[in-house]
């Protein structure tokens, strides 16, 4: 018999998203392995200690690791960095999390050459962006989670109002990970029918339900601080789909030639 090669993934923050990817990467098996790497060494050995106690459900094995074991994995998941507080914005970010994505990446050097960067971390697209720049990746290889989330979340809300399954609805919403983001009404369907055919979609007031979907992250923010399980499942899903070959088609924010920007 011949042993696959073990699959890694290394997230970088172990944090609120990044316990939570570690989660969700866990329950779906997505890998052979989970390495958590963080500055706060005391508190990313507690995740690894927790996470560790959902073993008997997965093959996924989770453990602590340093920068340099990071650079070695097959898809690194770049969550360290400051998250919003109520009222901020994601732009508002930028500065501190750049200068943390630049040392994160610093520190990961030699990063293998097959590797896979997926940031999380916002202003996600602005620092895919620089990601691309410093990493030494191809641009190909570098991509953030872009309006995955905001897909789902778009999907969540036109399920629950129509009362169909999510996975029934295919709609996504595009550009900026973030307040210019647009809703692709023309092209969303629920099954082979256009959404907004649909006698349940009569009357829906479709500029609100945009916004509420925008700002879905500052209404969980402002009660609980953080949002973390929706990104957490997308970050496995694309871990999964990756590792896996999937072929999966999803919103992720790349490199647009001809606006030279990342976004969706
Ligand atoms: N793209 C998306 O859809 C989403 C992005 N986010 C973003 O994810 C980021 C993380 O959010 P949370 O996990 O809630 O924050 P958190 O504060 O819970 O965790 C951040 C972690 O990063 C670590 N960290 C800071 N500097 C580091 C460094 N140089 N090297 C290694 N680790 C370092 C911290 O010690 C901390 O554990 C934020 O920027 C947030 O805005 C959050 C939700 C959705
Ligand atoms: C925090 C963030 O970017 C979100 O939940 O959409």
């Amino acid at each position: 018999m011949i042993a696959n090669k073990p699959s890694r993934v290394a997230i970088i923050g172990a944090g609120s998203v990044g316990s939570t990817a570690a989660y969700a990467c866990t329950l779906q098996g997505c890998a052979s392995e989970v390495l958590l790497v963080d500055i706060d060494e005391k508190m990313r050995d507690a995740q690894v200690l927790d996470l560790q106690d959902c073993g008997f459900v997965s093959d996924t094995k989770v453990r602590a690791g340093s920068f340099a074991d990071a650079g070695a994995a097959d898809i690194i998941v770049i969550t360290a960095g400051a998250k919003q507080r109520p009222g901020e914005s994601r732009p508002e970010l930028v500065g501190r999390n750049r200068a943390i994505l630049a040392s994160v990446l610093k520190n990961m050097q030699p990063i293998q050459p097959d590797a896979v960067l997926l940031i999380v971390a916002n202003p996600v697209d602005a620092l895919t962006s620089v990601a691309q720049q410093l990493s030494g990746l191809p641009k190909n290889q570098v991509l953030g989670s872009g309006t995955f989330l905001d897909s789902e979340r778009l999907r969540a809300a036109l399920a629950d109002r129509l009362g169909v399954a999510q996975t029934a609805v295919h709609a996504y919403v595009i550009g900026e990970h973030g307040d210019s983001q647009v809703v692709a009404w023309g092209s969303a369907t629920v099954g082979n029918t256009p959404l907004l055919q649909l006698p349940g979609m009569a009357g829906v007031n479709l500029p609100e339900l945009a916004v509420s979907v925008r700002d879905k992250a500052q209404s969980i923010i402002a009660a609980k601080g953080a949002t973390h399980f929706g990104i957490g499942t997308c970050v496995a899903s694309l871990c999964a789909a990756i590792l896996n070959d999937k072929r999966h088609v999803r919103p992720v924010s790349h490199y647009i030639p001809d606006l030279d920007v990342c976004i969706r």
